[in-house]
């Protein structure tokens, strides 16, 4: 089998054993769906043209919407984070509420049963402090920053939720988001939190969905792109502007890392009244981000959640001296032939790489999942979901799945190709991504980095440099030596 055909097979393999639906399709009798979408080989509705035009190479670049959305679809639990918020007030005499239970916040009954009923026991650490500044009279506006499956959406949906009169027939809330893929996201909470609500209509805002102009929207929430938005309240006058008591803005970063986006989001922002109430949430908060909150958010609150580190405490680092690609193999082999374990990453720098190894490794019996970019995000989740789920113990992929995914088992991580930046340093920041993996939650991990030549020699000498931590040679072929080192 060639390169491509495995990555053919591999998408065939997902199609006849689909492993978890992405079912968008069911939103749509309830609420207006996107038309223009088409089925993608899992027979999921996923759009026809990606609104930020992402590209990607044969490096696998991240874009940063999908990883976004793929954070999302994988997401099944609040991320820990045992650090404390940061909290600056607009008004620093106003006393600084925390809340340590739903029942402290007082919401309406059916809003309580919709977050008891999606399992949420308490209040996440963001959610402590942002939702009793969310729900306050008068309504206080906010910015806050915390890492990604935090809490922040379930956070500001339940202050729409609050927020919005369900007797009135109106758009009332707006939230925008930067791609409408993780607008049908935020949608699919609203509609479990909002299930107890009778009168709750939701509409999504994004390309596509057309109305006779003039023709005003009667649903309390619009959730969409900024582009569609700002045609919805100007062009064709779907919303009025006037009527928004709610602005909400999520995922700020990749918003304006998007062209158009910043500026759309500014352009709807100036037609909201004064007295709307201004929420903006990012993942991030470079210099940048910090700028466009200033202008979309007056006088705000700011929620700062710091990301736990990564550390690489816990994890046995090796190095294994290689001459070629099936050298590397080699010592691959025989790692497995002398250790348990019980899950596995391999990292390779090309897709074409990350094929061949896949189909190697498969020939010799392994369980193997693939994970590149040529795969929709769609499938990629699926992926990582059978790999989560114990279906395939090796996973080999590309750049694609350093980040942000947690699969606690993983006991191995393989560099078999060493992440370089684009001036073919040691990408130290990707090494740390890529190696957290394993020895999660003071787990033992272990990370073997393959070395096939004195540049990789000289990255393993960076690396080692930047974290301060020995990276040790491994002799694969010499099992005693082997045993006494990873013991
Ligand atoms: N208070 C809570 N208790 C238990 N689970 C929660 C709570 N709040 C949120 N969750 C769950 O935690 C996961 C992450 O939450 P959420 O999506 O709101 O985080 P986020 O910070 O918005 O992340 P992202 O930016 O990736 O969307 C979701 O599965 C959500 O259902």
């Amino acid at each position: 089998m060639s390169g491509d055909s495995w990555a053919v097979a591999v998408d065939f393999q997902e199609v006849s054993n689909p492993p978890m639906q992405f079912d968008f399709s069911k939103k749509v009798d309830r609420i207006r769906a996107p038309r223009t979408m088409r089925g993608d080989i899992n027979g999921n509705l996923v759009p026809e043209k990606k609104e930020n035009g992402g590209v990607k190479k044969d490096g696998d670049g991240v874009d940063l919407a999908e990883q976004s959305l793929l954070n999302k679809l994988i997401r099944r639990t609040l991320v820990r984070n045992r650090n404390q918020v940061e909290v600056q007030q607009n008004d620093p005499s106003s006393p600084l509420y925390s809340v340590r239970s739903f029942e402290e916040l007082r919401l309406k009954p059916e809003l309580r049963r919709g977050v008891y009923t999606m399992g949420f026991n308490r209040p996440s650490r963001i959610q402590e402090n942002a939702l009793p500044m969310m729900l306050a009279q008068p309504p206080q506006n906010l910015i806050a920053q915390s890492q990604s499956g935090t809490g922040k959406t379930a956070a500001f949906v339940l202050a729409m939720l609050s927020n919005i009169n369900p007797a009135n027939k109106w758009t009332q809330c707006l939230c925008i988001s930067p791609t409408y893929e993780l607008a049908l996201q935020i949608g699919q909470v609203v509609e479990q939190m909002g299930q107890f609500c009778p009168d709750l209509r939701l509409a999504y805002g994004i390309r596509g969905n057309r109305m006779e102009r003039g023709v005003k929207l009667q649903e309390q929430i619009v959730i969409g792109t900024p582009g569609t938005v700002l045609d919805w309240c100007t062009k064709y006058k779907h919303i009025d502007p006037k009527k928004i008591t709610m602005f909400v803005l999520d995922e700020a970063d990749v918003m304006i890392a998007t062209q158009g986006h910043r500026d759309q989001s500014i352009r709807i922002h100036r037609m909201l009244p004064k007295i709307c109430q201004m929420l903006l949430f990012s993942a991030t908060f470079e210099d940048s981000v910090w700028k466009f909150a200033e202008q979309v958010v007056p006088e705000p609150n700011i929620i700062k959640l710091k990301r736990e580190e990564e550390t690489l405490d816990t994890i046995k680092q090796f190095y294994v001296v290689c001459r070629e690609k099936e050298d590397k193999f080699t010592a691959l082999c025989n790692l497995y032939g002398s250790l348990t374990i019980a899950q596995a990453m391999i990292f390779c720098h090309t897709r074409k790489m990350a094929a061949w190894l896949a189909e190697n490794l498969s020939l010799e019996g392994h369980q193997v999942a693939l994970l590149s970019g040529e795969l929709t995000v769609e499938q990629r989740a699926a992926v990582i979901e059978r790999f989560r789920n114990g279906k395939e113990k090796v996973l080999v992929t590309t750049n694609v799945c350093s980040r942000g995914i947690d699969v606690e088992q993983v006991s191995l991580v393989v560099n078999f190709d060493l992440p370089v930046d684009l001036d073919g340093n040691a990408d130290n920041e990707t090494y740390l991504h890529r190696i957290g993996r394993t020895g999660r939650f003071g787990r033992r991990g272990f990370a073997v980095n393959m070395v096939d030549s004195k540049h990789s020699m000289d990255i393993i000498k960076q690396i080692e440099m930047h974290f301060n931590r020995k990276i040790s040679k491994l002799d694969t072929t010499n099992l005693e030596e082997m045993e006494a080192l990873i013991s």
